[in-house]
């Protein structure tokens, strides 16, 4: 018999998303992590039985910008909490036509753009290099699939997200430059948060809600917080709807990952044992716990 696991589900939300409702036992919790203080106290709880915490990406009331996030210590905080999948909940501009504000994209690619940010765990006196190639867990994919369609969302499977630094939004020759590329989604949030959750071997998806056409569509000139606030709280409801179906679809036991995310740094330490910083070493208690 293969042996099961008992999950916690994260949700880590983002704009528009700062509080999840029907939890039973809430409680904010305050985590503190080696990498520093993540965005805002994690809200933990039960939701059809299965636990499940949720992370305001950017803090409750949004005081923290996308460069300025600590991702590392998110992404710690969840894993220290006891998550062992994260589901981000992300609010993106459209770079398709046929993806209208208020339609859902479960993105199963990425195109990192981000340049300010800390992007891993490892570094000197403990390198790893993990594979990102596939950065979306097949399995969370498909129960957010399921859900979003059990409530008759609009939603595709399958996208790519471009992921730029802001905050500003993209100049237009930007946006046209990245529709040539083929990404279909854009937004500002989801690296290196996709990449750390590999390193901490987490299972990782993305529900992206689009608010916006960003800048290259011919109706629609500029994106503004105004506009893109509009749809935002929408989405947010439905969001919130998503949670409620997903999180019994996939249940309280379930089987390890069957696409690996569990097992990421199986083979991806190389720094040999002797030449390790024994100061890294103890920062990754949580997030390399497996391994080291
Ligand atoms: C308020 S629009 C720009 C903002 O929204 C997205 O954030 P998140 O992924 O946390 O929903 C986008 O990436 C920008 O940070
Ligand atoms: N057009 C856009 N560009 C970047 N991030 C966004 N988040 C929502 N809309 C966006």
């Amino acid at each position: 018999m293969s042996e099961t696991i008992t999950p916690m589900i994260g949700f880590i939300g983002g704009s528009g998303v700062y509080d999840l409702d029907g939890l039973e036992d809430r409680t904010w919790v305050k985590v503190r992590t080696p990498w520093g203080d993540p965005s805002d106290e994690i809200l933990t709880g039960t939701l059809s039985g299965v636990r499940v915490a949720f992370l305001p990406r950017h803090g409750r009331g949004h005081p923290t910008p996308p460069s300025a996030l600590n991702y590392r210590a998110n992404i710690d905080a969840m894993k220290r909490i006891g998550c062992t999948e994260l589901i981000s909940l992300s609010a993106v501009g459209s770079l398709k036509e046929e993806l209208p504000p208020g339609h859902f994209v479960i993105v199963d690619q990425f195109i990192d753009r981000t340049f300010a940010r800390e992007k891993s765990f490892f570094g000197t006196g403990c390198v790893a290099h993990v594979s990102v190639a596939h950065p979306v867990c097949p399995r969370l994919g498909d129960a957010l699939e399921d859900a979003a369609r059990r409530i008759a969302l609009p939603v595709t499977r399958g996208g790519t997200y471009l992921v730029m630094e802001g905050p500003q939004f993209s100049t237009k020759a930007e946006s046209l430059l990245y529709r040539q590329w083929g990404c279909d989604v854009i937004g500002m949030t989801n690296m290196p948060e996709a990449k750390l959750a590999r390193e901490a071997e987490l299972c990782y998806a993305t529900i992206a809600m689009v608010t916006d056409y960003d800048c290259w569509h011919p109706d629609h000139a500029h994106v503004t917080v105004e506009q893109v606030g509009k749809v935002l709280f929408g989405n947010a409801e439905k969001a919130r709807a998503v949670v409620k179906t997903v999180v019994p679809l996939l249940g309280a036991r379930r089987d390890p990952c069957p696409a690996g995310c569990d097992r990421a740094l199986d083979h991806a330490l190389i720094t040999a044992p002797d030449k390790r910083d024994p100061d890294l070493m103890a920062k990754l208690d949580v997030v390399a716990q497996r391994v080291i």
